[in-house]
């Protein structure tokens, strides 16, 4: 996860779009005005519940699959694989994946095995999640599918728990993995000729074992402080609002009316790479100046929850497959 700190700064460092201090001064260690209020505010709200941020628990929304066995982890993988890009549809969410996929193991246990996933086609994936019509992006979300199906059959006997159960438990070792295996989860950008990480959706998976483990079993990662937030669309959208995110004028314009922003343009990787760095800094600035030490983990699950509940929120829409 050091290459995707290192590779978010480095964008934010000669970014012209997307700002994380109110003066637009690019990569100011000093930090802003705007910064320090939103440090004053978590400090404020940090002060309130008795020295730490609002904890969100994970699954808050009462949608996910969870038996304590190695079928969640096998059902976390699948998710993980197909969570990315529902704004194309307005009346779809990652709810309706989380949901769908839980209340197809319910039914059949064998519903996600690797073999079946590798057959899956477009017709078949909409009618296990219920979606009357064409999902987005549905072959690209069909075509993971049967890699993901693939490899776990090739390479960890079928299961997503053996996978798992390699990375001793470590995070990072466990992205790593992935994206070595799985090259759907390869989530990164080539920025003025420098290659940037984001990994956003497997860091999710070891932050979903994480979370609906409890940190212990599948979900146990002496290293989970090494995870950065998840570069999706919400999360940006809320650090704009909350005033640690300016965005240039182009950027505003685009967003504001509700257009497509190109997958790989400056733009949306400064979206991504800003939104990484400016929470890394918070919980920087949270250790030095209260002394907590607070994951990214918790910092998005904080941030996406309000976010998601905020329906007035514009975010970017880039079609992409990574978030
Ligand atoms: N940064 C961040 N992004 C997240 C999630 C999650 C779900 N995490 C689950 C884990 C535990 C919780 O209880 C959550 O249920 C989805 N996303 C992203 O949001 C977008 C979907 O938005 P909308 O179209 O409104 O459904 C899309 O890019 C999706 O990839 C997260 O946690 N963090």
């Amino acid at each position: 996860m050091d290459e995707v700190r290192a590779s978010s700064a480095w964008v934010v460092a000669r970014a012209s779009h997307v700002f994380v201090d109110s003066e637009g001064n690019s990569l100011s260690l000093s930090c802003s005005l705007a910064f320090w209020m939103l440090i004053f505010w978590i400090e404020k709200v940090v002060d309130n519940i008795k020295d730490s941020i609002p904890k969100v628990e994970w699954d808050f929304e009462k949608i996910h699959y969870f038996d304590g066995g190695p079928l969640t982890v096998q059902y976390l993988l699948v998710l993980d694989a197909i969570n990315f890009c529902f704004w194309p549809d307005k009346d779809l969410s990652y709810d309706d994946f989380a949901l769908g996929l839980k209340y197809a193991l319910q039914k059949d246990k064998s519903a996600l095995d690797a073999d079946r996933l590798q057959k899956f086609t477009g017709p078949q994936l909409r009618e296990l999640l219920k979606w009357p019509r064409p999902l987005p992006l549905e072959d690209e979300r069909i075509r993971l599918l049967h890699e993901v199906g693939r490899e776990l059959e090739n390479s960890f006997g079928g299961k997503a728990s053996n996978l798992v159960e390699s990375c001793g438990n470590s995070a990072v070792k466990l992205v790593t993995l992935i994206a070595r295996h799985f090259p759907g989860f390869r989530d990164h950008s080539v920025y003025k000729g420098h290659q940037v990480f984001f990994y956003k959706r497997a860091q999710i998976f070891a932050a979903d074992l994480w979370g609906a483990f409890k940190g212990q079993g599948f979900g146990k990662f002496k290293d989970i402080a090494s995870i950065t937030i998840f570069a999706d669309y919400i999360v940006p959208a809320v650090l704009r609002h909350l005033g640690v995110l300016r965005y240039g004028s182009s950027v505003a314009s685009i967003i504001d009316a509700d257009n497509e922003i190109g997958s790989g343009s400056e733009e949306e990787v400064e979206l991504r790479a800003c939104s990484i760095y400016a929470v890394e800094k918070m919980r920087e600035l949270i250790k030095i100046k209260t002394g907590n030490k607070v994951l990214s983990v918790e910092l998005d699950l904080w941030l996406w929850s309000f976010g998601i509940q905020c329906h007035s929120l514009q975010h970017h829409r880039t079609l992409s497959v990574y978030y």
